[in-house]
């Protein structure tokens, strides 16, 4: 059922789109239902661009038949659609589950819109209980790690920080060649707050609060065994 609500909300999202537009193209499960269904109109004639969000998504748009293009030849765009981890009722969010948050924030940061799918489980009243990404240059990482932490309790945070590591048990690696490490915080009393006392932090490249990005908000959910569709925010 997971899979029908991802795509349920992909749907909806790809009649968005119209001829000519400029688009971000997020990064995930989701947003590879997205992918899929655009390719398939791109294929019946629908004109756009798009600018993936990280290489994963760059080789699935490129094999369904998306035209690319970058942010350096187009760096202005329509509409980015992308998944997330985490959504709150301000449509503030967490992403970066999939390792791809600082493509993801520059692309959505580059768009008019950026309208968020993903399956109801992801709406939450309080942003943190999906560890929060915080993505670190591999130099200095014990220090910058002390340093994070120092920004956790000084916003009202507590909690563990883990380095992420791959399939192989090595360190995972971002698209950039950093490194993640992943803040367990059960909790975020004040996203602001720790966004601005994270992104202070020498080393820190990018974390995963997306605040005042998101436009809009489809989100899909089983009721009594059929999906329905809310809509957050401008969609
Ligand atoms: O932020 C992301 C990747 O960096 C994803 O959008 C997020 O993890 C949601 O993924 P999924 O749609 O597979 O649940």
């Amino acid at each position: 059922m997971s899979a029908d609500l991802k795509r349920a909300a992909a749907a909806r999202a790809v009649d968005l789109v119209q001829d000519g537009m400029r688009l971000g193209i997020g990064t995930g499960s989701t947003a590879a239902q997205f992918v899929e269904l655009l390719g398939a109109r791109v294929r019946s004639g629908l004109s756009v661009v798009g600018v993936p969000t990280s290489e994963a998504t760059h080789r699935a748009a490129a094999a369904a038949g998306i035209p690319l293009t970058t942010l350096d030849e187009t760096p202005e765009l329509d509409l980015t659609v992308d998944g997330a981890d985490e959504i709150d009722g301000s449509l503030r969010l967490i992403k970066g589950g999939g390792g791809a948050l600082l493509r993801e924030k520059i692309v959505a940061a580059a768009s008019r819109r950026m309208v968020v799918i993903a399956d109801g489980s992801k709406q939450v009243a309080t942003l943190g209980r999906f560890p929060l990404p915080i993505e670190v240059v591999p130099f200095g990482l014990g220090a910058t790690r002390r340093a994070i932490a120092a920004a956790l309790t000084r916003t009202g945070c507590a909690g563990e920080l883990t380095l992420r590591t791959g399939r192989d048990f090595a360190p995972f690696r971002t698209d950039g060649a950093h490194l993640i490490l992943d803040a367990h915080l059960g909790r975020i009393p004040d996203p602001d707050a720790l966004a601005a006392a994270l992104a202070a932090v020498p080393g820190v490249v990018e974390h995963g609060l997306f605040l005042g990005l998101c436009t809009g908000a489809i989100l899909a959910a089983e009721e009594a065994g059929a999906i329905r569709l809310l809509t957050l925010g401008a969609v």
